[in-house]
């Protein structure tokens, strides 16, 4: 797994680090709420496992599947919901924890089926930001690490599937995706 590493962009330490810095962040933001915070699978499940441990405020967590990447690099800029909330999101302060923003296509779409079950608040956070690849207008709460234009891997981010386990961020070997 890690020979098909072709370079270590951000480390266990740095990634660690980040999640403190961001867990005391929204701490303070939500003071005195009890925000509901969604993962968004499968990608943001190390993020959020870590991140909640860090928030210090009364929290609810929810789990939403959704998936445009397949086994490839692009988005097919098609968003399927594979699972939906458990709960009722009216009238909460809602949280969305995501693993990376690229396209932006993913959370634009996400935005939209939050705010039409009337949320009384959404805010993203991400750990990862690839802003030049945006084809759409969106823009995290808070973020983590800004990113290159390379498809990456680790902590979650998976290429067809593989590498979410990683402890660090990588961007794969090109042979790898082209062959
Ligand atoms: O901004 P975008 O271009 O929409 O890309 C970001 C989304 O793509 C990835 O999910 P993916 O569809 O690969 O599903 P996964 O989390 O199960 O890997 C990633 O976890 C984000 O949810
Ligand atoms: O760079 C990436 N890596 C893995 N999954 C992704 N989904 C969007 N961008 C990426
Ligand atoms: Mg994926």
């Amino acid at each position: 797994m890690q020979n098909d590493i072709q370079e270590v962009l951000i480390t266990r330490e740095q990634i660690q680090q980040k999640v403190e810095e961001l867990g005391q962040q929204l701490s303070k933001e939500y003071e005195g709420r009890n925000p509901l915070v969604i993962c968004i699978l499968k990608g943001a499940f190390i993020f959020m496992s870590d991140l909640v441990k860090e928030i210090t405020v009364p929290i609810e967590l929810d789990f939403m599947a959704v998936s445009s990447y397949g086994a490839s690099t692009r988005s097919s800029g098609e968003v399927k919901i594979i699972k939906d909330l458990d709960s009722s999101v009216e009238g909460r302060d809602v949280l969305i924890v995501e693993d990376i923003i690229d396209s932006g296509l993913t959370l634009s779409y996400l935005v939209d089926v939050l705010e039409r079950r009337k949320v009384n608040s959404v805010k993203i956070v991400t750990l990862f930001d690839k802003p030049a690849r945006r084809t759409v207008d969106l823009q995290a709460d808070l973020s983590g690490f800004v990113l290159p234009d390379a498809f990456v891997v680790g902590y979650g981010l998976d290429y067809a599937e593989k590498y979410r386990n990683l402890p660090y961020i990588g961007v794969l070997k090109p042979e790898i995706y082209t062959t």
